[in-house]
């Protein structure tokens, strides 16, 4: 994989270190339902993340008040030391840049082309000229097997083909942190496994934070350094996958992986 493209090219030995999430008595509210109830947690930089939990738990809000699409109606939100929430319109815009988001339904704008859904943003938020976002483009579609679709339309490629771009979107921007929402979700299950290698492809070879929200357990013991076990708004277990998955503490726990595994 080519990673002069890439937000934090070639892996070092050394992973940045540092907290670069950090939700403290977060709450979340619509209307009488009580979504997130005091949550805190952090991110630390370079580490993947993965949240899981019973639908409905908060874990899709979690990712939305990160990328400012919600506030929250009580706590903070910092990143990488910045303010999220509470905070300036002017303050969020540029903490903002530093997250990438790829959502459940791709959320590719149809009327542009595939290399313009890349470029788009990097031109119009980050002051990028045309010319360089189109080389990097061009770099992270090739990264995502997709080099010969520069001219295509979202609607003339596959769901996983249209997932792709969608990170390489993402990427095209060089967020210090990637949310992943049930990304393959919406996708034909013979199309997922190829839109994961190519995940967990990112998570080995970038030192890029990610916290991901997903369903696919064996995806989140591959790719996480922990996971966070949310019920009813609230964090009851983390952990390393290996004890999350062989050796969960709390009964909840147990019945959800029960569940799905
Ligand atoms: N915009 C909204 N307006 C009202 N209620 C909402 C809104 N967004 C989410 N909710 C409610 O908040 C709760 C948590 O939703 P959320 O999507 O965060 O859960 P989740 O854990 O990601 O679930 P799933 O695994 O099914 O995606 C649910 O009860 C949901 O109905």
């Amino acid at each position: 994989m080519p990673t002069d493209t890439l937000p934090n090219p070639e892996k070092s030995p050394e992973r940045s270190s540092g907290e670069l999430i950090r939700l403290e008595q977060v709450t979340k509210r619509f209307g009488d339902n009580t979504v997130l109830d005091h949550l805190d947690f952090s991110v630390d930089a370079g580490k993947h993340v993965t949240l899981i939990g019973p639908s409905g738990s908060g874990k899709t809000t979690i990712l939305r008040l990160l990328m400012t699409l919600l506030k929250p109606d009580e706590g903070t939100i910092t990143v990488d030391g910045q303010k999220l929430f509470p905070a300036t319109e002017k303050e969020r815009r540029e903490v903002r840049k530093q997250i990438g988001m790829v959502f459940q339904q791709f959320n590719l704008f149809p009327n542009m082309s595939v290399l313009r859904n890349i470029t788009e943003a990097p031109v119009t938020v980050l002051g990028m000229s045309k010319d360089e976002a189109v080389e990097r483009a061009k770099g992270l579609l090739d990264m995502v097997g997709l080099a010969d679709k520069c001219d295509a339309r979202p609607a003339q490629l596959s769901g996983g083909q249209q997932q792709r771009v969608a990170i390489a979107r993402a990427l095209a921007m060089r967020p210090k942190v990637l949310l992943l929402d049930e990304v393959t979700s919406a996708l034909d299950p013979e199309l997922v496994a190829g839109v994961l290698d190519l995940l967990r492809d990112i998570a080995r070879t970038t030192d890029i934070t990610m916290l991901c929200v997903t369903h696919e357990m064996n995806f989140a013991r591959d790719i996480s350094d922990q996971v966070l076990m949310f019920d009813s708004g609230r964090v009851i277990e983390a952990g390393p996958p290996e004890k999350i998955f062989s050796e969960p503490e709390h009964d909840r726990t147990r019945e959800f992986l029960s569940a799905v595994l």
